[in-house]
């Protein structure tokens, strides 16, 4: 099972609305929404209120991905906002426990990520608590980057290691997503692909999403 979490980072902003819509009848799962506070990494991007914008725009899940230092000042807004899956850079937090927890008593869907270059040994301790590990494949800050290859072999160690411990751990992947680089991420174990520019950067975003969502499932068949 494939899901595809556009980016709406490659949208147009002054039709953001309409962008989610567009996106969500052409068989999106869920709705991607990449938060940059300019501190944490070199680009600002959104904040809550875009977030509670957009909540009654769609019935698809918001997937919010910050990359923001200090991430426990700004979760509660952003759950309030309507946030369904919140996850965090493991290299921002101080207290990943913690935040992980905070997430949780807020209802919302706990999500650790790592950058390229951060071993899986980091989020060892973290994942009887997390309902999922997103792995960034480019250096987070910036849409339409390409793909770093040397992650997958990382997410298949974290695959294996969840099989083994019973876990039942999602897998995202971010960054440079296409119908060339989905495949060996699915084949490694991901079920969730983040798609910004491979989507929106597209004529047809319809065909665009679901070319990439066929190519990830043409390997798990
Ligand atoms: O978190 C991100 C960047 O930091 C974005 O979600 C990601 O880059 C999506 O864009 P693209 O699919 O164009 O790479
Ligand atoms: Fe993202």
């Amino acid at each position: 099972m494939i899901k595809i979490a556009p980016s709406i980072l490659s949208a147009d902003f002054a039709k953001l609305g309409q962008e989610v819509k567009e996106v969500e009848a052409a068989g999106a799962e869920l709705i991607h929404i990449d938060v940059m506070d300019g501190h944490f990494v070199p680009n600002i991007t959104m904040g809550p209120i875009v977030v509670e914008a957009l909540r009654p725009v769609t019935n698809l899940p918001l997937d919010v991905h910050l990359m923001i230092e200090n991430p426990d000042a700004y979760i509660e807004q952003f759950a309030k906002a309507g946030a369904d899956y919140i996850s965090v850079h493991v290299e921002a937090c101080r207290h990943l426990h913690r935040t992980i927890q905070l997430i949780r008593s807020l209802g919302v869907k706990a999500g650790v990520v790592l950058n390229p270059h951060t071993p899986i040994e980091m989020i060892q301790h973290i994942l009887d608590d997390v309902d999922f590990v997103l792995f960034m494949t480019v250096n987070p800050g910036f849409g339409g980057q390409k793909f770093i290859s040397s992650v997958v072999p990382k997410i298949e160690a974290l695959s294996k290691i969840i099989r083994e411990r019973g876990l039942t751990i999602e897998i995202e992947v971010d960054g440079g997503i296409t119908a060339e680089t989905i495949g060996a991420c699915a084949k490694a174990g991901a079920t969730m692909f983040v798609a910004g520019s491979a989507i929106y950067n597209q004529e047809d975003r319809k065909k665009a999403l679901q070319e990439i969502k066929a190519a990830g499932e043409a390997v798990l068949q």
